[in-house]
């Protein structure tokens, strides 16, 4: 569970400051597949990337799962981030003269564990992403969609509790969108993976719990979706 306490992020820009955030509070329970909507510049990256622990809060306080993430030590945050979370971007970030089980096994190995383990598990996840057919092949050979799918595999490896998406779908067409967003529900409704995702696109609530709504950096309301309907 991620516990949020007034939570404020200002950048200093020379003389100016923008507050990018301005006292955020909610809450996020185990195996919710939440967005994070609002207009462009209403904070919502700069919240994923706090909760992510990719940034620290000005002030305020993120509790993942009882641990008051501010009190970790760099090495301590680095840890944390490769045991606990997993993350996908717009752009998929892959290396592009890797593989894609290369690129997959990367924060596997960043964490140390042994090699005959993430591999099989890396098998195993391209299969669950549908890639099986394409482990051995590079980027350029792959379409968006599927980059975006060698991402989310890449960011299941070891096996976070919270996964985090900053518009995964930004660069996709619609058809495509709906193949990953469908992948996303399977891995919350199947595997009860907890996700965080950051998008633009009222369509995509179809495919979560709950949305939260951001608005000049604060959550200004927030509505629970058909997914959460047909959980309960
Ligand atoms: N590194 C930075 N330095 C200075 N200001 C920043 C920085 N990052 C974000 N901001 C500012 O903080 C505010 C919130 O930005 P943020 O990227 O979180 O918004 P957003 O809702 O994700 O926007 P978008 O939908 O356009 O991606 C904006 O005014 C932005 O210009």
């Amino acid at each position: 569970m991620i516990e949020v306490l007034d939570v404020t992020r200002v950048y200093q820009m020379g003389l100016v400051e923008v507050q990018a955030l301005r006292g955020v509070r909610c809450s996020i329970q185990q195996g919710e597949f939440v967005g994070i909507m609002g207009p462009s510049g209403s904070g919502k990256s700069t919240l994923l990337h706090i909760l992510g622990l990719l940034d620290s809060p000005t002030s305020g306080t993120v509790t993942i799962d009882g641990t008051d993430v501010g009190l970790l030590k760099e090495q301590e945050k680095s840890e944390f981030r490769l045991n606990h979370l997993g993350y996908v971007f717009q752009d998929y970030a892959l290396v592009p003269e890797l593989s894609v089980r290369e690129n997959v096994v990367l924060p596997a190995m960043a964490r140390g564990a042994p090699p005959d383990t993430y591999l099989k598990e890396s098998e195993e996840i391209l299969r669950q992403v549908g890639l099986g057919h394409r482990i051995d092949h590079r980027q350029y050979e792959l379409s968006g969609g599927e980059q975006q799918r060698v991402a989310i595999a890449r960011a299941l490896i070891n096996r976070p509790g919270i996964l985090f998406a900053d518009e995964p779908c930004a660069n996709l067409d619609s058809n495509t969108s709906r193949t990953i967003l469908n992948l996303f529900r399977e891995l919350n409704e199947k595997y009860g993976q907890t996700i965080i995702m950051v998008t633009h696109e009222e369509w995509h609530e179809e495919f979560m719990c709950r949305v939260l709504y951001m608005k000049d950096g604060l959550i200004d309301g927030e509505k629970a979706c058909k997914m959460r309907e047909n959980k309960n």
